[in-house]
C-alpha cells in the first residue's frame, strides 16, 4: 500500500440502496470515474480514515472498496461511512475523504447479520486505530481547508 494516506474527492452518487435498509449503515458512494482513478496498488478491501462533506467538519471515516461479494455486484464501488449523524442526505454533495490505514480484505458472509456485525467490528476498530497521534494529525491536513466559496450546493 505504497499509495497511504491516499487523498480524494468527488460527488456523491446514489448505490444499490442497500445501506441505510438493509444494513443500518449508510455508506455514501463515489461515481465511477473516482473509482477508475485509484492507484492499481490500492487493492480491494476495507479501509479507515478521515472524511468530510463540503467544508464541513473532519470525522472518522470507514471505507469499502471493491465488488461486495456478499451482494456479489458486477461493477467495483468505493462507499464512505462517516462516525457521525448527519441531520440530512447529502447527495451531490462533494465527499473528501483522507484513507490512511488497511483493515482487511472483502470478504462473503453466510448471513446478513454476520456482515453487519463484521462492519460494526471495522467501526469499533478504525475508532480506536484513529486516536493514534500519527493517524490524529491527519484530520487537520491541508486537503480538508476547502475554502466554502469553492463548493457547490451551499455547503
Ligand atoms: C466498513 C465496511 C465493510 C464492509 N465489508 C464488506 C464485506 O466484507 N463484504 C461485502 O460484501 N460487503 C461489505 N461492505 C459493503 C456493504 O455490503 C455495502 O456498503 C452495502 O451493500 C451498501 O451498498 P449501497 O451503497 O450500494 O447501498 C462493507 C461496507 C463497509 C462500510
Ligand atoms: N453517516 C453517514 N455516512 C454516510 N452516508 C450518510 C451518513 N448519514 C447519511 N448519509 C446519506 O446516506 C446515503 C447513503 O445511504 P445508502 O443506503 O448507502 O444509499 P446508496 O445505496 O444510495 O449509497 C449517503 O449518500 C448520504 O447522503
Ligand atoms: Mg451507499
Amino acid at each position: 500500500m505504497r499509495h497511504l494516506p491516499y487523498f480524494c474527492r468527488g460527488q456523491v452518487v446514489r448505490g444499490f440502496g442497500r445501506g441505510s435498509k438493509q444494513l443500518g449503515i449508510p455508506t455514501a458512494n463515489f461515481p465511477e470515474q473516482v473509482v477508475d482513478n485509484l492507484p492499481a496498488d490500492v487493492s480491494t478491501g476495507i479501509y479507515y480514515g478521515w472524511a468530510s462533506v463540503g467544508s464541513g467538519d473532519v470525522h472518522k471515516m470507514v471505507v469499502s472498496i471493491g465488488w461486495n461479494p456478499y451482494y456479489k455486484n458486477t461493477k467495483k464501488s468505493m462507499e464512505t461511512h462517516i462516525m457521525h449523524t448527519f441531520k440530512e442526505d447529502f447527495y451531490g454533495e462533494i465527499l473528501n475523504v483522507a484513507i490512511v490505514g488497511y483493515l482487511r480484505p472483502e470478504k462473503n458472509f453466510d448471513s446478513l447479520e454476520s456482515l453487519i456485525s463484521a462492519i460494526q467490528g471495522d467501526i469499533e476498530e478504525a475508532k480506536k486505530r484513529l486516536d493514534l497521534p500519527e493517524h490524529l494529525k491527519l484530520k487537520e491536513d491541508n486537503f480538508f481547508q476547502v475554502p466554502k466559496s469553492k463548493i457547490m450546493n451551499g455547503h
